[in-house]
C-alpha cells in the first residue's frame, strides 16, 4: 500500500476549487499530521488519500478504491454491543470465528474497554466510542490508518488516552495519517507535518524541523496563531 503518492491533484465541489495541485508522498514511518487553518482542505485531502473521494485531476497511487482504514471525528458505530462492533468487520474480512475472537479481545484490551464488551456501543461516552472506533480500525491490521480529527470533541483526559492508543498503533508499524486543529497534539504525535493553506500543500517537513522553524512564512504565521486568508 505504501508509499501513497498524490500527483498534481485537484478537487472541486459544486464548481468551487478546494484542492489545487497537491503533490505529496506518504512513506512508511512515524505519523504524518495534516495541519492548517479552517477550510484549508484537510478533511478533503484525507478522504482523497483514503479513496473515499476521487480527484478531479491528477492521480493518487496505488489506485485501489479504498486505501487503509479510516476513523472519523464522530465515530460511526453499529447498533450492536462493543464486541459486536469489533467482530463485524473482522467477519466481513473473512476471518474465522476463533481469529475474530482473538483479535477482538486483543483490541478491547488495547483500548481499555474489556469490561464494557457487552454494552451497547452507542451508549458509550464520546471518549469510549472513539477508543472503540480506533480499536475496530486497528483490529483489521491496516498498513495505513487515516484519522480525521479523532479528538475534536473529547476532553483533555480522553484526548490523551486516544493519543496513547494512536502512538501504540504507530509503534507497531501502521502509518498514521491524521488531521488535527490541536497544535500541541501535532507536536506530541507527528513525525512529519503536511501544512495546507487554501487548498495547497505549502510544505511537507519533518515535525522537529517544522516546529523549530517552518520553511514558509504562511506556516510561521499559522504557528504564531495569526489567521491566514
Ligand atoms: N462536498 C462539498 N461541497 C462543497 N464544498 C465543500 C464540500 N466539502 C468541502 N467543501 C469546502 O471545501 C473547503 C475545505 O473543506 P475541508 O473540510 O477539507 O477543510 P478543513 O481544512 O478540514 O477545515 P476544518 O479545519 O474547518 O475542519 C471548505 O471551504 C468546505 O466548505
Amino acid at each position: 500500500m505504501l508509499p501513497i503518492r498524490a500527483e498534481a491533484v485537484d478537487y472541486a465541489a459544486g464548481g468551487v476549487p478546494i484542492l489545487r495541485g497537491v503533490t505529496l508522498t506518504l512513506e512508511a514511518g512515524p505519523p504524518c499530521l495534516i495541519i492548517g487553518p479552517n477550510g484549508a482542505g484537510k478533511s478533503v485531502l484525507l478522504r482523497l488519500l483514503h479513496g473515499l473521494l476521487r480527484p478531479a485531476a491528477g492521480r493518487i497511487t496505488p489506485a485501489a478504491a479504498i486505501r487503509g482504514a479510516m476513523v472519523f471525528q464522530r465515530p460511526v458505530l453499529l447498533r450492536r454491543s462493543v464486541l459486536g462492533n469489533l467482530r463485524y468487520p473482522l467477519a466481513l474480512a473473512g476471518l474465522g470465528r476463533e481469529e475474530q475472537a482473538r483479535r477482538a479481545a486483543a483490541a478491547l484490551d488495547r483500548v481499555g474497554l474489556a469490561a464494557l464488551a457487552h454494552r451497547p456501543a452507542r451508549r458509550l461516552s464520546g471518549g469510549e466510542q472513539q477508543r472503540l472506533a480506533l480499536a475496530r480500525a486497528a483490529a483489521l491490521a491496516p498498513d495505513v490508518l487515516f484519522l480525521d480529527e479523532p479528538c475534536a470533541s473529547l476532553d483533555p483526559a480522553a484526548t490523551r488516552a486516544v493519543e496513547a492508543i494512536i502512538a501504540g498503533i504507530a509503534a507497531e508499524g501502521c502509518k498514521i495519517v491524521m488531521t488535527t486543529h490541536d497544535l500541541g497534539q501535532a507536536r506530541r504525535l507527528a513525525g512529519e507535518v503536511v501544512f495546507l493553506n487554501r487548498g495547497r500543500v505549502v510544505e511537507q517537513s519533518p515535525a522537529a524541523a517544522f516546529f523549530a522553524g517552518p520553511a514558509s512564512a504562511e506556516a510561521a504565521a499559522f504557528l504564531r496563531g495569526e489567521l491566514l486568508w
